[in-house]
């Protein structure tokens, strides 16, 4: 029955849906059967991986989503599309067959969008017509069933209750915790669990753009019981913390795991129990989230600050001032930390141009319009992050140029439009650990400036 049934979708499905979008003039490269896109893709980036940068040129895409420019270039073009606000908006129709990655299978049309009023439309909808794709189980398993990954009512539910432990007078106790303690015992626990999701990240990733069959997953092959041996040590090390933490009654402690623990269990007197806690499960699922949300993100971020900083040393000495000027040269404190503008700007520059996370995937959750384009219930909406960064009509024609001058007077003035910078999304989804990871940035950067100077 499963054969049958992805035979028959193979079949008719995608040629439907991509005369569809013809018809409304959204092009896009060709789909080959069973294959998708996946094929082309693949080909345009070995091709450009011989690609060599200046340093100092911050265009990437050529080299990292050569299929995305080249696409753009060739289609965009030919289907210019007029939506109902006098504006002209692009999109560009693509298949990919992403088996590895969501749990849906066969070939997934998906239209990429470039224009920030559409994005608004997408991610600020306070009806949540659009949710997350799905997600292959593997995947799940890694990043766990959290805040990141559940949606509707479920979602609600998640995000009040963590959403204290990310209030910013916890932060400033958890940046003084972190600076204390300089990622002291807390860190060897987490680093186990860094570690198995690295090894089920690498596995998951390097699959990417291979076709899976359906079923595979189940298969106890030599990879899929590696995989379920990490999934299971995942599981319980994070179980043991929780429990560990709530035997010692120490849930109170000022790290996000105490504030997520305490928010959860602990109820004002005479007030009465409602369906806001969390479970258990529920919680190691979160801290599967926040583990895997939190750690690469923001070890990206730091990564192409010290880059950034190597290839500018102008900014990195004047970083250096503001750090001994604010923070003298001793552990820098969370007040001392909010005092840091440069850093700040700088920071936020390196989001724009170098963003940890490249794309936003969403879906209708039934056929509804798009400006004046007709979508079906799960025709995925793909957000080029990077691509819209150097968006010159929205961010200047300097767009692809390193200038933390940009975001001298705040985020929301630092192009045309204020909701320009999507490096931590907008409101309702936006990124909840957006200030934790500010914070985190800017404090090991001052204690780097504190007492180093680099090059590249
Ligand atoms: C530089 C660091 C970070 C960047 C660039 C970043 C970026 C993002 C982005 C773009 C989203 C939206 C994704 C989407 O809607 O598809 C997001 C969501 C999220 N982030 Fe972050 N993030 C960072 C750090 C963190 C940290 C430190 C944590 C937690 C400790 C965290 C937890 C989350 C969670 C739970 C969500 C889902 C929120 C929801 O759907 O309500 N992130 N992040």
């Amino acid at each position: 029955r499963l054969w049958s049934y992805a035979v028959v979708r193979l079949a008719w499905r995608p040629g439907a849906v991509v005369r569809r979008f013809r018809e409304q003039g959204v092009h896009g490269p060709p789909y080959r059967f069973l294959r998708g896109c996946n094929e082309d893709v693949r080909r345009m980036k070995a091709e450009a991986d011989g690609l060599e940068l200046d340093v100092r040129d911050h265009d990437y895409l050529p080299r990292i989503v050569p299929h995305y420019v080249k696409w753009k270039d060739q289609y965009v073009n030919l289907s210019t599309y007029t939506i109902s606000f006098n504006k002209v908006s692009w999109f560009i129709l693509y298949i990919s067959f992403q088996s590895a990655v969501c749990e849906h299978f066969g070939p997934q049309p998906r239209i990429c969008i470039f224009d920030y009023e559409l994005v608004k439309q997408v991610l600020a909808n306070k009806f949540v017509n659009f949710v997350k794709n799905d997600m292959h189980p593997t995947i799940l398993a890694m990043v766990g069933k959290g805040l990141g990954t559940v949606d509707g009512s479920e979602w609600a539910r998640h995000r009040k209750v963590v959403t204290p432990a990310f209030a910013m007078d916890k932060l400033k106790l958890t940046a003084d915790v972190i600076s204390r303690t300089a990622f002291g015992s807390s860190y060897r626990e987490g680093k186990e669990v860094f570690h198995a999701q690295k090894q089920l990240q690498v596995m998951t990733l390097g699959t990417l753009l291979n076709v899976q069959l359906p079923g595979f997953n189940y298969l106890p092959t030599k990879s899929n019981r590696f995989k379920w041996m990490l999934q299971k040590k995942l599981q319980n090390m994070l179980s043991e913390m929780i429990q560990c933490r709530l035997a010692s009654k120490q849930s109170g402690f000022g790290d996000l795991l105490g504030v997520m623990l305490e928010a959860s269990f602990t109820k004002e007197q005479g007030e009465k129990q409602d369906e806001l806690i969390l479970t258990v499960d529920e919680i190691i699922d979160e801290c599967k989230t926040f583990f895997f949300a939190g750690h690469e993100t923001t070890s990206h971020l730091l990564t192409w600050t010290m880059f950034l900083l190597s290839v500018y040393p102008e900014w990195q000495e004047r970083l250096r001032e503001e750090v001994l000027r604010e923070c003298g040269k001793g552990n820098p404190k969370a007040d001392m930390l909010s005092k840091l503008k440069e850093m700040t700007m700088v920071l936020l520059e390196t989001l724009r141009l170098y963003s940890p996370i490249m794309f936003m995937l969403r879906k209708p959750i039934s056929d509804m319009k798009l400006g004046n384009l007709n979508l079906s219930k799960g025709n995925v909406i793909v957000i080029p992050i990077p691509m819209l960064h150097r968006d010159k009509e929205v961010w200047g024609d300097r767009a692809n140029e390193f200038d933390p001058m940009r975001f001298e007077n705040g985020v929301t003035k630092a192009a045309k439009i204020p909701h320009a910078l999507l490096g931590f999304s907008m409101r309702p989804r936006s990124c909840i650990g957006q200030n934790f990871a500010m914070l985190e940035a800017k404090l090991v950067m001052a204690m780097i400036l504190q007492k180093f100077s680099f090059t590249l």
